[in-house]
């Protein structure tokens, strides 16, 4: 199966560090929108993994999360394309779930949802170290970007393998023509 794992703020969106609260914050990377819809019409099955700390915060609520995943996929959806599963954490630093990454609950919910024993190759695509370890765990394979905080993540040393891409378009770009 041809499935990826996309990290969302920082990857898909401009981040904040403010949080991304609202539909109207949330704001597509250029790129990133089209490079998923191609994804999706080349076959592949896009997942979302992304920590939603602001729920526990109080920043925001479910409304408003889903509010921006229904932005989310309907601009992939106006470019011919699909996002397949989104799944976030909703808890906060100190409430020690098992979903938050670097933690690979959301990993194993998606190789759940698609009936995979792990997720052996498949590419784990973020901006943050975390990102990059959580996709690990389960097999996967480490692509960070340099957009939201993936120059800073570059600062420190990455996991073993991790290939490193401007944005999300590139490395769309690198996936579809390895396809052949
Ligand atoms: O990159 P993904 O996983 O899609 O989402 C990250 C966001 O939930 C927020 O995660 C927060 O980290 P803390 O939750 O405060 O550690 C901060 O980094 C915010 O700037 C960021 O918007
Ligand atoms: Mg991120
Ligand atoms: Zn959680």
């Amino acid at each position: 199966m041809k499935l990826i794992v996309l990290d969302r703020d920082g990857v898909i969106n401009e981040d904040s560090d403010a949080f991304v609260k609202s539909a109207e914050e949330w704001i597509p990377i250029p790129g990133s929108i089209e490079a998923i819809a191609y994804l999706s019409k080349a076959g592949w099955k896009v997942a979302v993994a992304t920590n939603q700390s602001g729920l526990a915060r109080g920043l925001f609520d479910m409304t408003d999360l889903t509010d921006m995943h229904l932005k989310m996929q309907q601009l992939v959806m106006e470019q011919g394309g699909q996002i397949d599963l989104i799944v976030h954490c909703p808890h906060g630093p100190q409430d020690g779930c098992n979903c938050r990454k670097p933690l690979p609950g959301m990993f194993r919910t998606i190789a759940e949802h698609f009936r995979l024993p792990d997720l052996k190759g498949v590419p784990a695509v973020g901006d943050s170290h975390r990102d990059l370890h959580a996709g690990l765990v389960l097999g996967g394979k480490p692509y960070l970007v340099k957009t939201g905080k993936g120059q800073r993540t570059l600062q420190n040393i990455l996991p073993p393998g991790t290939q490193v891409f401007d944005d999300l378009a590139s490395v769309v770009d690198h996936l579809l023509k390895a396809d052949g």
